[in-house]
């Protein structure tokens, strides 16, 4: 058994209940185990022009390989209405794995921890009201330490 933790992101319809009922749609998923979810933030984008999103993180447990588990969160994506067209387009749904245990992964078409996530306000903020002192593999930080690195502001 694994210990995921998961960014949700939406900028394009209804955003706040589309979160909401990916969590639920997680939560009742076959072989996951929906732990803990955060509150959601709404954020001004980085990146390209494009619409505010609603951000927030989830940790869930599961006997899936992280392998598999992308490829149903990339699914899920497509049932919610996600077009991938460029990268950093606006879209209805965006799920990130970030971390998985202690594990590390680096092969072409899934990375964990996610590159960007020690970067980002938008998944360390939070991430830090549910796993505040989950340590980075690679950096060994915590999530925490991560969050009071970063100074910018892009939360409303
Ligand atoms: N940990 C991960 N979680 C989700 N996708 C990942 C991960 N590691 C690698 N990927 C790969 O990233 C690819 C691009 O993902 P996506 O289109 O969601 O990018 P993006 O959200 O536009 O930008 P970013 O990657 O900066 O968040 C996916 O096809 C997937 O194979
Ligand atoms: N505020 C915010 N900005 C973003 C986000 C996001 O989820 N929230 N996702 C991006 C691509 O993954 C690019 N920029």
């Amino acid at each position: 058994m694994a210990q995921y933790a998961i960014a949700l992101g939406s900028n394009l319809g209804n955003s706040y209940t589309i979160l909401n009922k990916v969590i639920f749609f997680l939560s009742r998923y076959p072989d996951i185990g929906l732990a803990s979810s955060s509150p959601f933030y709404q954020t001004f984008p980085i990146g390209p022009k494009q619409p505010s999103y609603y951000n927030c993180c989830i940790t869930i447990n599961s006997s899936i390989n992280p392998k598999k588990l992308l490829e149903i969160l990339f699914n899920i994506e497509k049932k919610f209405g996600r077009i991938r067209n460029k990268r950093w387009d606006a879209r209805t749904l965006d799920l990130d794995i970030l971390l998985c245990n202690e594990l590390i992964i680096n092969t072409s078409s899934l990375q964990i921890p996610h590159p960007q996530m020690i970067k980002r306000k938008f998944v360390l903020l939070p991430l830090c009201t549910i796993a505040s002192t989950w340590k980075h593999p690679i950096t060994k930080k915590t999530v925490k330490e991560h969050l009071q690195a970063i100074s910018y502001e892009n939360i409303m």
